[in-house]
């Protein structure tokens, strides 16, 4: 009997606040092209999903998932419904189409003051309703792999303790986002490699996968090895090109010989 085959390799997109409306919409509709031909895609390989601003949410659905690509926000309520200026609550997430919800970016950490219990509110709040949460964890400061497993996979059990359900753990180390280059190889394996087997031994978040991101681009996928599970890019996802290069890294199962 021939192996299973391997689970799709995740690569996750977040558009930040990078990009114009009509320009996302573009980029949307170059990006669902492409999973409408890549074979890393067509075969179920790969998976991708996409994070887009808030306001474009609505028609990047109608682009994009009708070519499988999952719809995500970058970010969601602690709460569901009512007096809450601003903020968009989860059934509606759930209700436009999003599968996805991404919480604890560095970013807004950093300069919009969320901390632990935000974040695993959030991360409740996007279960709660049925959206898989892409939480971010990662070290502040480059130090050591060793370190750096110890303190990421402490801060995923602190931030998952009493939760169930699938996530995406995004290991983001935050000195590596924005940089010229993504952290090494070691490093990125050493920690996705503790996140996997910290993952591994929670039944109540079986599905999960562990992905990195941090000035990700072509190139990281073949230098991890199956290390992580996917990829979350940032920057190098602007050009779709890049994206075709991701996928073009990934060995895509031969068509079964038809008789
Ligand atoms: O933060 C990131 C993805 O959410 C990474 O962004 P960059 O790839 O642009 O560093």
């Amino acid at each position: 009997m021939s192996d299973p085959a391997p689970p799709p390799v995740l690569l996750g997109v977040s558009l930040k606040m990078y990009f114009g409306h009509h320009e996302t919409l573009n980029w949307a509709r170059r990006v669902a092209a492409l999973a409408d031909r890549h074979p890393a895609v067509t075969s179920g390989a790969a998976r991708l999903f996409v994070l887009p601003a808030f306001p474009t949410l609505v028609p990047a659905a109608g682009i994009l998932t009708p070519y499988g690509i999952g719809l995500g926000a970058q970010d969601i309520a602690t709460e569901d419904t009512g007096p809450y200026t601003g903020e968009v609550g989860g059934p509606v997430l759930r209700e436009i189409g999003c599968r996805y919800a991404e919480v604890g970016h560095a970013e807004r950490r950093r300069m919009y003051g969320e901390g632990d219990t935000v974040v695993a509110a959030k991360t409740a709040a996007a279960l709660r309703n049925r959206l898989t949460p892409v939480l971010c964890v990662g070290e502040r400061d480059r130090g050591t792999p060793g370190e750096a497993a110890e303190r990421t996979v402490a801060e995923a059990e602190r931030l998952l303790r009493g939760l169930e359900g699938t996530v995406v753990l995004a290991y983001e180390p935050q000195w590596a986002i924005g940089a010229p280059e993504p952290a090494s190889a070691e490093h990125i394996t050493t920690v996705c490699g503790a996140l996997r087997a910290w993952l591994d031994d929670q039944p109540q978040h079986t599905g999960s996968s562990v992905i990195y991101g941090g000035s990700a681009g072509p190139g990281l996928l073949t230098r991890l090895a199956g290390a992580a599970d996917g990829l979350f890019l940032g920057r190098f996802a602007h050009d779709p090109a890049n994206i075709e290069a991701v996928l073009d890294e990934l060995h895509v199962p031969a068509p079964t010989a038809v008789a």
